[in-house]
C-alpha cells in the first residue's frame, strides 16, 4: 500500500510530522510520503519558495525512516493538481496496488472544488483526518461521498486499489503553518512547534520575516 500526504508545508511543523507517523502506524505501512505542492491550486502565494519548503522538509524528516519526501509536484511546472499527481502515481504503481491520499477535514471540505475531483476515487483511496473546526456540511458533496464510500478499517483499503474513504481520528497537535508564520513575522519564536533544525534554517535564510540574529 502506497500512502501520500500532500500539503503546502509552508513551513512543515510538528502537527504534520506527528500525523504522518500516526498514519503510518494506523495503516500499518513502513513509510508515508510527504508530498509538497509546487504552486498550490487553491490559495495565494506561499511565504517560502518551493525549494525552501523542500529544504525545510528534508531537515524535518532527516532522522525518521518512516517518512520520506516525494518531490514530484515540485518538478512539474504550473499548479499542482492532485488528480495529475495521482494519475502519474497510478501509472507507476500499476492498476492493483492500493494508493492512499491523506487529507485533513479542512482540506477535504473543499474537495468538490478540486480539479477533476470526480476522477480521484478511481485513482486512490482517501484517508480523511478529523481536525478541530467546523464539521463537513451534511448536505455537501464531501459528506455524501464519505457516506457512500466509507471504509470501516484500514484492512478494507488493502483489499482494493482505490475508491474508499476512511475517516481517522488520531490525536492531533493544534498547530498551523499560518500561526507559525504569524509568530515569526511578529518576532516571536516558533520553537517546539517546528523541529529545531527547521527553525534554525528559517532563521539562517530569514524566511517569513525571521531575523537571523534573533534569539533561538
Ligand atoms: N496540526 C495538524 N494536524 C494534522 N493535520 C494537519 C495539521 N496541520 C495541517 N494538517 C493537514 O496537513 C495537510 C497540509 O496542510 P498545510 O500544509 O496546508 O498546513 P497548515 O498548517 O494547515 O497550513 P496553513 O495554516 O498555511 O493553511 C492538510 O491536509 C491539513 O489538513
Ligand atoms: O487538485 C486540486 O485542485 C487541489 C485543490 C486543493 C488542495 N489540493 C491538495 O490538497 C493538499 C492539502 O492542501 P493544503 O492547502 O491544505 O496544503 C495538497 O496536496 C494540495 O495540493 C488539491
Amino acid at each position: 500500500m502506497h500512502v501520500i500526504y500532500g500539503g503546502t508545508f509552508d513551513p512543515v511543523h510538528h502537527g504534520h510530522l506527528r500525523l504522518a507517523l500516526e498514519i503510518s502506524d494506523r495503516l500499518g505501512v513502513d513509510q508515508v510520503s510527504l508530498m509538497p505542492c509546487h504552486i498550490p491550486p487553491h490559495r495565494g502565494d506561499t511565504g517560502a519558495s518551493s525549494g525552501q519548503r523542500l529544504r525545510l522538509l528534508e531537515l524535518a524528516i532527516a532522522d525518521e525512516p518512516q517518512l520520506r519526501i516525494d518531490d514530484r509536484e515540485l518538478t512539474r511546472a504550473g499548479a499542482s493538481y492532485t488528480a495529475d499527481t495521482l494519475r502519474q502515481l497510478r501509472n507507476e504503481l500499476g492498476p492493483d496496488e492500493p494508493l492512499v491520499m491523506v487529507v485533513g477535514t479542512d482540506a477535504f471540505a473543499g474537495f468538490d472544488r478540486w480539479r477533476e475531483w470526480q476522477q480521484i476515487p478511481d485513482l486512490a483511496h482517501i484517508v480523511v483526518v478529523r481536525r478541530p473546526g467546523p464539521e463537513l456540511a451534511s448536505d455537501g458533496v464531501p459528506a455524501r461521498l464519505l457516506a457512500e464510500r466509507s471504509a470501516h478499517d484500514p484492512d478494507a483499503l488493502r483489499a482494493q486499489p482505490c475508491g474508499l474513504i476512511l475517516e481517522l481520528d488520531p490525536p492531533l497537535l493544534d498547530i498551523s503553518a499560518t500561526g507559525i508564520r504569524g509568530r515569526i513575522a511578529d518576532g516571536r519564536s516558533p520553537r517546539y512547534l517546528v523541529p529545531d533544525s527547521v527553525w534554525l534554517e528559517i532563521r539562517r535564510q530569514g524566511l517569513y520575516g525571521a531575523c537571523p540574529a534573533g534569539n533561538f
